[in-house]
């Protein structure tokens, strides 16, 4: 079972949202200056949140031991970090600089993992070769993942339908190629189900009416070939879910 934090004010949730990734810092540190809070973060909204929640918050900014943060995308788009479509290159602008620039003294910033950018454009073989070195950069397993949902139910770049069913029927390595994304560009690189289902804590996020259907969808109907649900399925008293009351319109408030 699954648990479901529901919020009718965007605010509160971001503000809670931000409180919950403290308490899984604060959990995978205990107390330990040498330790380290590994986390996996997705693309999309996210990046808006995390700066609302861990950087603009008052209550929880001072808390935040951003040095011992390890930071690794759940998935990533195979573009320049310069192109709007990398997800490094969102997180950068949007959390990392903000964070190192913030107050008046430049504040000391997390270790995050990039893909390896010199093997972007290289065709089949750089592209395999970028998700195997990730895959090697990964931890033998993350304190927290943060995942966003698509409309399709999609999470990571790990697709519904028939022609991504390589990307959720693979149950040995960590990170894959995708190489026939339906949202652009088509070239991504994914972690996998396995990676997911070790995590410590699985966190989804989704806010807006436009999130509606396939929450519904998701957490009631629970079909079963939307990768979502089968996160839900493999690790449900992991997973937290964080909905707005948009998003969750179609959710009955007692569930
Ligand atoms: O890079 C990506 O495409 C994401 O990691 C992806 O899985 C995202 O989380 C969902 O598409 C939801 O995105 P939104 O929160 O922006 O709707």
């Amino acid at each position: 079972m699954v648990k479901l934090q529901r919020f009718a004010e965007s605010n509160a949730l971001v503000h809670e949202f931000g409180k919950y990734i403290l308490e899984k810092q604060d959990s995978a540190l205990a107390g330990n200056s040498h330790a380290v809070f590994n986390i996996a973060i997705s693309g999309g909204s996210m990046n808006k949140v995390l700066y609302e929640g861990l950087v603009n918050d008052k209550d929880t900014f001072p808390h935040i031991k951003w040095p011992q943060w390890r930071i690794f995308f759940c998935d990533e788009r195979l573009v320049p970090f310069e192109d709007p479509l990398s997800n490094y290159g969102q997180f950068k602008k949007t959390v990392l600089d903000p964070l190192v620039h913030k107050g008046d003294q430049l504040n000391l910033g997390p270790t995050v993992y990039t893909i390896n950018q010199s093997l972007i454009g290289g065709g089949e073989t750089a592209n395999k070769k970028i998700a195997e070195e990730y895959a090697s950069l990964l931890p033998a397993s993350f304190d927290l993942v943060l995942l966003g949902c698509g409309d399709d139910g999609h999470t990571c770049s790990l697709f519904p339908g028939e022609e991504f069913n390589y990307l959720v029927e693979e149950m040995t390595r960590k990170v894959v190629w995708c190489y026939n994304s339906p949202k652009p560009p088509s070239n991504r690189i994914t972690i996998t189900l396995p990676v997911i289902a070790d995590a410590k804590n699985v966190c989804f996020l989704a806010r807006g009416s436009s999130k509606k259907d396939i929450m519904h969808d998701v957490l009631i109907i629970k079909n079963s070939e939307l990768p979502s649900v089968l996160v839900n399925e493999m690790i449900g008293t992991r997973v937290t879910w964080f909905l707005d009351d948009a998003a969750g319109a179609l959710i009955p408030r007692d569930c």
